[in-house]
């Protein structure tokens, strides 16, 4: 299997790139409007920088992992998946996808304060729009998750909060109510299953598209530690920040003298050691074990 590299798409035969992410890439078949392949590379972010090296099987992992939570989740919702039968150069780390119309929405939900989330809470004591009761600490969990959306910001910005009033002059207040009800049920619905894996899942952000029927389907990825905050659950402890599941070797590494790095500088972080890359690709192995029950 090919390891991506860090910077730049891989050339795929019979698929014309569309647009890369931080850490994954778009394709369009060749010929066809009405599908597009999505491919999760090996790249791993961190403090908004893209590092290096890759996490050997890293793009592997979360697609796999991704596809199960559709499965998981196939009673709540539809999800956009039409075939795991890729090109051999992506193979288990790309799926080929219906091409929908996107809504111009990013669906986050929260079920722990954390984040840009708990920097809103302390300027204004809401999170997108949301009024929270006062006094509540980094970590601490919400009784029910809430829906915290954002605007799709171009690559290199950041999401701004939008209010679920926003949402509805966006999309219309049936659109945003679903929206709201599915992206709420898909987290607390992670969180039952995680939770009984030790693993807690402070926020997530979904993708919905629409489909040719009008149908609400849901997309892109789902649950995984890229497009999610995943915490150790035996770890949790409210009033400081959460450890990472995932990302805490190349965090911990960065930020000590070892590493050599400024992160106040703005300069990119080195290239990280091969024993933090080895242990942060056995967490994300680990994550995808401990939930699916399988062996990656
Ligand atoms: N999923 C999905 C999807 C779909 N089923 N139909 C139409 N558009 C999209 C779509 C467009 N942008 N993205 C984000 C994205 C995902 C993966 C890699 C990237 F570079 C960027 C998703």
């Amino acid at each position: 299997m090919t390891t991506p590299d860090a910077q730049s798409a891989l050339a795929i035969p019979g698929f014309t790139h569309v647009y890369s992410g931080k850490v994954r890439d778009l394709y369009a078949p060749d010929g066809r409007d009405d599908q597009l392949l999505l491919v999760a590379s090996d790249r791993i972010s961190a403090f908004d920088f893209i590092l290096d090296p890759p996490i050997p099987d890293k793009g592997a992992v979360l697609t796999q992992l991704s596809l199960w939570w559709f499965d998981q989740l196939a009673d709540l919702v539809p999800h956009h998946v039409v075939s795991t039968d890729v090109p051999d150069v992506v193979a288990g780390r790309a799926v080929l996808v219906r091409r929908l119309e996107m809504v111009p929405v990013e669906c986050v939900a929260r079920a722990y304060l954390t984040g840009g989330g708990l920097r809103e809470y302390a300027a204004d004591g809401t999170v997108s729009g949301l009024a929270l009761p006062e006094g509540l600490r980094d970590g601490d969990r919400f009784a029910a998750p809430l829906f915290t959306p954002s605007t799709k910001a171009p690559m290199g910005e950041h999401d701004e909060p939008m209010t679920y009033e926003e949402v509805e002059a966006e999309v219309g207040p049936e659109l945003a109510a679903r929206l709201r009800d599915l992206t709420t049920r898909i987290l607390a619905r992670g969180n039952e299953i995680a939770g009984e894996r030790g693993i807690l899942i402070a926020d997530t952000k979904v993708e919905f598209g629409l489909d040719a029927d009008g149908t609400l389907v849901l997309a892109d990825e789902v649950l995984t530690p890229d497009s999610s905050r995943f915490w150790p659950a035996d770890q949790w402890e409210p009033g400081h920040p959460q450890p990472s599941f995932d990302k805490e070797f190349v965090r911990e590494w960065l930020l000590s003298p070892a590493s050599g790095w400024d992160r106040a500088s703005g300069k990119a972080p080195p290239r990280l050691p091969p024993e933090v890359v080895e242990r942060t690709r056995a967490k994300y192995v680990e994550a995808y074990e401990r939930l699916t029950g399988r062996t990656f």
